[in-house]
């Protein structure tokens, strides 16, 4: 170890033990792995510095495995002051409830550590950069007190640039601008009608962002956005290239469906509705995954051929992905993010959308933006409680727009109140909302235990209108093709497509994946009870009836991670003329292509997937469902916040149930918000 950082050490509490030296940081962090407190990962990280540089000091170290398991919960840097703040959200530490091992957690391991000293230990240190970290090619870069990887940085400090230079230089808008505005919302009843003013915001964006909660009238806005701008170049003769994309298959597939409805009820000519894509690709798609790579096909120095992006579900888009879209758009070209900056982010590292959002419900318009969109949109701003902003530190939000009514979910719809509430963190308002029992698309449950007959009830579904996991099974027995129906028969497609649409109306969402009341507990029990009731047999890992989840993308096979199949007993053609045709087990999966396609897959080509009656709220995102039930677990857990309540009650798009095992469990999420580590944040950028 160097002089100076022995000296700098000096200034830590000598209490900690375990930041005496390197060695004896390792070994807790060995602990803390062991525990499954850490990631190998992680751990592996701190090894790696300490070989590199093997001066590296335990509090460097310690950093370094506390940065790198930050990206495993989503944040894209280590916040040094949070950190020390609350030193035990820095691991992965058992719920509440479970005993902790006899091992020092980071409260006691950072007691005497300050700001100051562990800053100033960072800084003296040779494997990070603090001082004009452009420059400079250490594997972590501290700024101020957030600690990142390089790789996160340079993502972030990528997007940061690139979105700047975009707000700075706003496209020119045609004249006839209100004109065509007026006509494309000539039946709106709305003052102010934010999806007006949506559209008279984009129109001049290089980038911009749509935000609202579920059916604000994201899609209708966009629709109407592109025909905005699709109308004057289709008369010019210079139709734009416009491209839909979203982050995974099952959202592109939705968007896809609504996209197709939306547009061809648009009131302009036929030859604009033409010009206007219904078809919506992945992210990974549209820049061109290269297998077993980070990297795409599409970058800066292959720019994707488009004049207009817009990427729906954008709460989905983690950094990586974001630089990744920024650097493949050439300058000229248009980016529209839309989404629900509500929802949990991506489980990747960094809440882009929520990020950039910050100020949304605030407004932050400059005078000059709201005399101009109301020049524009013909609407009046005043009295919309706004408040007031300016272009040097607002700029991203003069970009921004958030609708604010729900077409949908209005005050007559005990989801959209329940989600307000979730939203607002006002537990009590959730709480009353599902006990006082005005509204039936809304109910709660106390379970008494595992085998409570109540979850029975809502798993097997026929409690009055609502439909369990019995609606597909029924699917899949009665509109099974007969004996007789070959195997190219269009039927066999038909019946798996119904199938997959009958279990596509329920699901079982969980936030956690251990315990009683996790995915993986849940999905055993459900298995149990569809083969005790006869109508399924799970009695192997493949069986006709199980529903997977795909986990991982499979470029060969065209699945993506999130996509559902199910496994069916279909017709297979002989493989040799003269021969009789077999009956074999074949996973179905949708081709998402919007006309209703199915793919068959041979089981054993699927080595990445799992059974899902009950899977992840993260994994729920993008998906919407008739009946969608949120099982919550019978402890307290971080994971717990009134994102996932609020990203899962606003998966049930008819009938939302609530599954709870112990009193105060949703109260303690609601009142918990996610905390977004970054620096993703434009105004800083401008200041
Ligand atoms: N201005 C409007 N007037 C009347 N109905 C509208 C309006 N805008 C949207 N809707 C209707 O509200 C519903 C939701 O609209 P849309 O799908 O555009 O919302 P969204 O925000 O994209 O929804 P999601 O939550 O599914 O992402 C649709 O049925 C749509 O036709």
């Amino acid at each position: 170890m160097q002089g100076d950082q022995l000296d700098l050490l000096g200034t830590l509490d000598r209490s900690a033990a375990q930041l005496d030296s390197a060695t004896a940081l390792l070994q807790l962090l060995d602990d803390w792995q062991a525990n499954g407190w850490l990631r190998a990962l992680d751990r592996a990280f701190a090894g790696f510095l300490l070989e590199q540089a093997p001066d590296t000091g335990p509090a460097v170290l310690l950093a370094a495995a506390l940065v790198s398991h930050q990206l495993g919960h989503g944040h894209v840097c280590l916040d040094l002051a949070t950190t020390l703040a609350e030193p035990d959200f820095a691991l992965s530490l058992p719920p509440e409830g479970e005993s902790l091992l006899d091992t020092p957690l980071p409260s006691a391991v950072l007691a005497g550590v300050t700001l100051d000293s562990w800053r100033a230990a960072l800084q003296a240190s040779r494997v990070v950069d603090s001082q004009q970290p452009e420059q400079g090619s250490c594997p972590l870069v501290l700024i101020g007190q957030r600690l990142y990887l390089r790789r996160y940085w340079q993502h972030e400090r990528h997007v940061v640039s690139t979105l700047h230079q975009r707000l700075q230089q706003p496209l020119p808008v045609a004249a006839d601008l209100p004109a065509r505005l007026d006509a494309l919302f000539a039946g709106s009843q709305q003052n102010p009608d934010w999806q007006r003013i949506a559209c008279a915001l984009a129109a001049r964006g290089r980038f911009s962002i749509i935000t609202g909660g579920p059916g604000t009238g994201k899609t209708t806005t966009v629709v109407r956005l592109l025909a905005l701008l699709q109308t004057p170049a289709v008369e010019a003769g210079k139709p734009l290239r416009i491209r839909l994309a979203a982050p995974t298959g099952k959202a592109a597939a939705r968007l896809t469906e609504s996209i197709g409805r939306q547009v061809g009820a648009l009131p302009v000519d036929e030859a604009v509705r033409d010009a206007i894509p219904t078809e919506v690709s992945t992210l990974h798609r549209l820049l061109g995954s290269l297998p077993d790579s980070r990297h795409f096909r599409h970058h800066a120095g292959n720019p994707l051929a488009l004049d207009v992006l817009v990427v729906d579900e954008a709460s989905m888009i983690d950094l990586e992905m974001m630089a990744n879209v920024l650097a493949a758009l050439p300058p000229q070209a248009r980016l529209v993010l839309l989404g629900d900056k509500d929802q949990l982010a991506s489980v990747e590292a960094g809440a882009v959308l929520g990020d950039l959002c910050r100020r949304a419900d605030a407004g932050c318009y400059s005078p000059a933006t709201i005399d101009r969109l109301q020049q524009v949109s013909g609407q009046s701003l005043a009295g919309s409680g706004l408040q007031a902003g300016d272009e040097a530190t607002h700029l991203l939000e003069q970009q921004t727009a958030m609708l604010r009514h729900s077409h949908r979910f209005g005050a007559a719809s005990g989801i959209g109140e329940l989600a307000r509430a979730v939203n607002r963190c006002d537990a009590t308002a959730a709480r009353d909302l599902l006990q006082r029992g005005g509204f039936d698309d809304i109910q709660s449950r106390r379970l008494n235990g595992s085998n409570d007959p109540a979850f029975s009830a809502l798993v097997l579904g026929g409690e009055g209108p609502l439909p369990g996991y019995g609606a597909y099974l029924s699917t899949l027995k009665e509109q099974r093709p007969g004996a007789d129906v070959p195997a190219d028969d269009p039927r066999w497609e038909a019946w798996a497509s119904a199938v997959l649409s009958a279990f596509d109306r329920f699901q079982l969402l969980c936030a956690v994946r251990r315990g009683e009341w996790g995915v993986e507990g849940i999905n055993q029990r459900v298995a149990d009870l569809l083969t005790r009731r006869g109508l399924l047999r799970a009695d192997k890992l493949w069986y006709e009836g199980r529903p997977v989840l795909v986990t991982r993308n499979d470029y060969s096979l065209g699945l993506m991670n999130g996509d559902i199949g199910i496994a069916l007993r279909i017709r297979e053609p002989a493989l040799h003329a003269g021969q009789a045709e077999t009956e074999a087990l074949r996973v179905a999966f949708p081709r998402n292509d919007g006309k209703g396609g199915i793919r068959f897959v041979l089981p054993s080509r699927l080595p990445d997937v799992e059974t899902v009656f009950a899977m992840t709220v993260h994994k729920s995102q993008g998906s919407e469902f008739e009946h969608a039930v949120l099982v919550l677990p019978e402890a307290r857990n971080p994971v717990l916040t009134k994102e996932l309540v609020y990203t899962a009650i606003t998966r049930a798009s008819q009938h939302f149930s609530l599954l709870e095992s112990r009193p105060g469990v949703l109260e303690a999420a609601v009142q918990t918000p996610v905390r977004r580590i970054s620096g993703l944040d434009l105004s800083a950028a401008t200041n």
